[in-house]
C-alpha cells in the first residue's frame, strides 16, 4: 500500500512510521506546519508546531530512508482550530481543540490531500485500534494500553475516514515499549517528552492566552439567587467546575467553597455555587457524528421524518466527557428537539440524550461526549446542556440569577 505517515516529530509517530515501512509499504513522511509563528512556540520544549519538531521528523525519515515533506496547513489550522477555540470560549463554552484538529485537519484536510494524491491510508502515532468487523465495516476501539488510549480524541472520525486510518501503535502494551523500540531503532526522539494538551498555547496557560485573544471585560460574579458576590476580569476566562481564581472576598453564607456553575457571555456574568450544584445526571449533545455504522436504534430513528419530541429506542452506553475522564455508564437515546441556536424559530435538531446511572460533576457546554459500547467508539456529540433531573429547579434559579 501507499502510506502517508503523519510525523509530528515525536516518538509515537516515528515508531508508527517505522512499523509501516517494516511492513513493506511504500511510505512518505509529512510534517504539518500548523503554527504561523513556529519560531515562537516552546523553543527547546515540546509542542507539535515548533521548527525543532519539523527537524526531528525530517531526521527520522532520513533514518528510515523515506521521502519527507512539510505541508503548510497553518492557515487552515488557524481558521478551523484556533479561531474556533476562541469563538467557543467567547460563547462561554469549553472546546476541545485536539478533537477539532483531528476532525478538520488530520483526518479531513490531510487525509483528503493524501487520498487525492493516491495514498491508501494515513498512519499516525495515535493509540487506538481500528478493526474490520464480520460485516466488513470498520470500527474504532480503545487501545490496548488504556492509560495512553486516544480513542476519545478520535471519536470524531467517520466510517469513511476510518477506512483510510491506520494506527500501528494500537496493540502496543505500553508507551514504555514504544520508547524502547525507538531507542533500538536509534531514533534521537526516543526520550523526547510527550506533547502538551494544547499545542498552540505556549506554557500551557490557557487563561492568559485567552486574555490576549479575547476582548475581556470586567463583570459580576453572582450566586444562584442573583446576589453579587464578587467581580471578575472577563467571564470567558472561566470554565464550569473551576474553583481556583474566583477571588471571592467573603465566604459563602453556608461556609462551603464555591465553584463556577455557569458562564453567561451575553450579560458578562459568572454564576457560582456549592459543589452539589455541579452534579448532573443527564447530558444533551448536538452535532453528533458516528464512528462507523451507528447502533441499530440510532440508524432506524435517523431514517424517519423529523418530529418534535420524537425519540429513538434507548441503548446502553458508557459516556466519556473529557480526554482523561473515567467513562461512566448510562442509557442513551436520540431525540428531535427545538434548535435553540437557530436564528429561525421552530427549526429542529437531533439531540443525543444520555441518562447517567451514577452522575458526574462539573460538565461544561462545549465539551465533547464520546459514547462507547465496551471498547468500541459509537460516536460523539458536542455537549449543549448538562443538568440534574433530580434538581430540576436549578435552571429556574439560574434564570433568576441574571435579574
Ligand atoms: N504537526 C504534525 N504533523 C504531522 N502529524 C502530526 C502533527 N502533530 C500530530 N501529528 C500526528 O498525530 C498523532 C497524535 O498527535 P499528538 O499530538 O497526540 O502526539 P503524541 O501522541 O505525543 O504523538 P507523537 O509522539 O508522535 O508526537 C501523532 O502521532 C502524529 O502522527
Amino acid at each position: 500500500m501507499k502510506i502517508l505517515a503523519a510525523m509530528s516529530g515525536g516518538v509515537d509517530s516515528a515508531v508508527a512510521a517505522a512499523r509501516a515501512v517494516e511492513a513493506g509499504h511504500e511510505v512518505v513522511g509529512v510534517h504539518l506546519a500548523l503554527s504561523r509563528m513556529p519560531g515562537t512556540l516552546r523553543t527547546g520544549s515540546r509542542g507539535c508546531c515548533t521548527l525543532e519538531d519539523s527537524m526531528d521528523a525530517r531526521r527520522v525519515c532520513a533514518q528510515l530512508g523515506i521521502p519527507f515533506f512539510v505541508w503548510d496547513f497553518s492557515e487552515r489550522f488557524k481558521e478551523d482550530v484556533v479561531d474556533d477555540f476562541i469563538a467557543e470560549y467567547e460563547a462561554g463554552r469549553t472546546p476541545n481543540p485536539c478533537m477539532r484538529c483531528n476532525e478538520k485537519i488530520k483526518f479531513a484536510a490531510l487525509l483528503e490531500r493524501a487520498v487525492s494524491l493516491g495514498f491508501d491510508a494515513v498512519v499516525t502515532g495515535h493509540y487506538a485500534r481500528v478493526i474490520t468487523n464480520d460485516d466488513g465495516n470498520r470500527e474504532l476501539h480503545r487501545a490496548a494500553d488504556w492509560a495512553k488510549d486516544q480513542s476519545y480524541v478520535l471519536g470524531v472520525l467517520t466510517h469513511e475516514q476510518l477506512k483510510h486510518a491506520w494506527f500501528p501503535l494500537a496493540t502496543t502494551p505500553s508507551k514504555a515499549e514504544v520508547r524502547a523500540e525507538a531507542e533500538r531503532r536509534g531514533f534521537s526522539v526516543a526520550k523526547k517528552p510527550d506533547s502538551y494538551d494544547i499545542c498552540f498555547i505556549p506554557e500551557g496557560d490557557t487563561r492568559a492566552w485567552l486574555g490576549e485573544h479575547i476582548q475581556m471585560r470586567p463583570g459580576m460574579i453572582k450566586d444562584t439567587s442573583g446576589n453579587v458576590v464578587g467581580e471578575h476580569p472577563g467571564a470567558q476566562g472561566f470554565t464550569v467546575g473551576q474553583r481556583k481564581g474566583l477571588a471571592l472576598g467573603t465566604p459563602a453564607p453556608d461556609g462551603k467553597p464555591r465553584f463556577v456553575l455557569e458562564i453567561r457571555p451575553k450579560t458578562n456574568e459568572v454564576i457560582v455555587g456549592s459543589r452539589e450544584l455541579l452534579s448532573i445526571d443527564e447530558i444533551r449533545g448536538i452535532r453528533a457524528t458516528w464512528a462507523g455504522i451507528p447502533v441499530p436504534e440510532a440508524e432506524h430513528f435517523l431514517a424517519q421524518e423529523p418530529k418534535l419530541g420524537a425519540r429513538s429506542e434507548t441503548f446502553d452506553v458508557t459516556a466519556q466527557v473529557r480526554a482523561h475522564a473515567d467513562p461512566v455508564r448510562g442509557t442513551a437515546h436520540l431525540e428531535w428537539a427545538e434548535d435553540t441556536d437557530a436564528e429561525t424559530p421552530g427549526k429542529l435538531r437531533v439531540e443525543t440524550v444520555v441518562r447517567l446511572h451514577d452522575g458526574l460533576f462539573g460538565v461544561a457546554p462545549g465539551q465533547t461526549m464520546v459514547l462507547y459500547q465496551g471498547t468500541r467508539v459509537l460516536g460523539q456529540s458536542t455537549i449543549a446542556r448538562a443538568y440534574s433531573l433530580a434538581r430540576e429547579d436549578l435552571d429556574d434559579l439560574r434564570e433568576n440569577a441574571a435579574v
